[in-house]
């Protein structure tokens, strides 16, 4: 069963300086079933920290990097007395940050060492503002209990190793307590720090969430809840109420950054209500995502990921032929890619692969191409969009704006639709790809 207890979630821009700290500090001050507070990098931050293990800087640009991210800090504490306990943790977390950053290179856990120090700062700082609230606060370092593989930059969680420690060393704290600890950082069996992939932090506050029983997870960002369209590229998007864990699974998966794909699958494990909100205008309340919705049929968000490639085999020998979509993907898997979209013709298959920044497969590497090339003709096309139609029932013909119109002025490559209830998608040229989510979203989202 779970408890009554509340998980809330503060994004880099929400902790972005001490003002933004400071609303977040009133936001759980007014809501005692808070008791567990992930606070991400404060905006910017991990950007930096990403330059600096990329290990193209030279002395002077990394010393200039950890001046940038110590600014950062320095401008917040500039409000702020830390408390003794607070004050000494920081100092010595600086001191590490500043001995590791000097180093002409790193190792992938050294990376990861790095990168967990935007989250570490936050925590510090985010503890005392909440403290001069007058909130009874505990700092608490989330590497004792987000236990991950060793995975480096985008380590896979244990939840039942998170579950035990959390039980043994998290939950005693909260009757007492409202305890802030790190999104986006664990530890993997040696103790050695991990991290889970860049906007990981939604993801820590719903394993952190399933680990102690939470009733909810509040995602707290800069927008009043997930829209019908990213509000940044069309001001006429709506945020939706309600959505259903599969539809914001979806939504995330293919695009929707405000919320981490993987966030919804500890909620939907264990029945754990989602709410998105502003952490600016938390009056305006935000989008509510739950297990059991009367979600309407039809479009609801469409939803864009860019740096899609397309891998397009071609053989005759495919004809009629069994195992030869068996041997490509057992190609694909030594190599460690990962598909997303397949379909396929008498004898050819079209491929999508995720090359966004953020994606876990490694390059599509000479090697790889060579051992498809033995046996069939490869095609490989970049600079392509994904765009996703999510909702319910998605139907392709009928009612005035029917799809199969809407769809027919765009130049699509590749269209998906049938393996899954909730969405449609297809591969647009990246560079029209704005305008095609705008149109989409005017002509099947705006009329109503
Ligand atoms: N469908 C959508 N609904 C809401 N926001 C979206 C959507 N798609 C993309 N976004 C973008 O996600 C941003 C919030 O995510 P992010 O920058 O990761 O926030 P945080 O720093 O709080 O984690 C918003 O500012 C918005 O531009
Ligand atoms: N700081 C990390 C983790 C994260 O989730 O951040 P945010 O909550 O600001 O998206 C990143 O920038 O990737």
């Amino acid at each position: 069963m779970n408890s009554q207890y509340v998980v809330a979630k503060f994004g880099g821009t929400s902790v972005a300086d001490f003002t933004a700290m400071h609303r977040c500090a009133q936001i759980i001050n007014d809501d005692p079933s808070v008791r567990v507070v992930v606070v991400s990098a404060s905006a910017g931050v991990t950007n930096h920290l990403v330059t600096l293990v990329q290990q193209k800087s030279n002395e002077a640009q990394r010393l200039e990097l950890v001046e940038s991210v110590m600014q950062i800090q320095g401008n917040i504490l500039a409000h702020l007395t830390l408390d003794e306990d607070l004050q000494e943790g920081f100092n010595t977390t600086a001191e590490q940050f500043k001995q590791l950053a000097q180093l002409p290179a790193l190792d992938q856990q050294q990376c990861d060492e790095i990168l967990s120090f935007g989250e570490r700062f936050s925590s510090y700082i985010f503890s005392q503002v909440l403290r001069d609230l007058g909130v009874s606060t505990q700092r608490f370092d989330v590497r004792e209990v987000l236990k991950t593989d060793s995975n480096f930059s985008k380590a896979t969680p244990d939840v039942a190793a998170t579950e035990k420690a959390a039980s043994d060393l998290l939950v005693p704290l909260l009757d007492d307590n409202v305890v802030v600890t790190q999104g986006f950082i664990g530890s993997d069996k040696y103790g050695q720090t991990t991290t889970l992939g860049r906007g990981g932090s939604d993801y820590s506050a719903a394993l952190i969430a399933e680990a102690i029983g939470a009733k909810s997870v509040h995602i707290w960002t800069d927008v009043v809840g997930i829209f019908s369209t990213d509000p940044r590229l069309c001001n006429k998007a709506k945020p939706i109420p309600r959505l259903s864990f599969d539809e914001a699974a979806e939504m995330a998966t293919f695009g929707a950054k405000v919320l981490h794909p993987a966030t919804i699958l500890p909620a939907s494990r264990k029945g754990i209500s989602v709410f998105v909100g502003s952490s600016k205008a938390p009056e305006q309340g935000g989008t509510w995502i739950e297990k059991e919705t009367t979600s309407q049929s039809g479009i609801r968000a469409v939803t864009q990921r860019k740096n899609q490639i397309l891998l397009t085999l071609k053989s005759p020998e495919m004809l009629l032929a069994s195992g030869f979509l068996a041997k490509i993907f057992t190609i694909l898997s030594n190599y460690n890619i990962s598909v997303d979209l397949v379909t396929t013709s008498e004898i050819s298959v079209a491929l999508t692969l995720d090359n966004a920044p953020n994606a876990t497969r490694p390059e599509l590497d000479q090697a790889c191409l060579d051992e498809l090339g033995a046996f069939c003709h490869v095609t490989v096309e970049n600079n392509l969009t994904l765009v996703a139609m999510i909702g319910s029932e998605i139907q392709l013909q009928g009612g005035e704006d029917c799809l199969v119109d809407v769809l027919s002025e765009f130049d699509i490559r590749l269209i998906c639709h049938g393996a899954s209830r909730h969405n449609l998608c297809f591969l647009v040229e990246q560079n029209k790809s704005d305008l095609v989510v705008q149109s989409i979203h005017q002509k099947l989202l705006e009329a109503a």
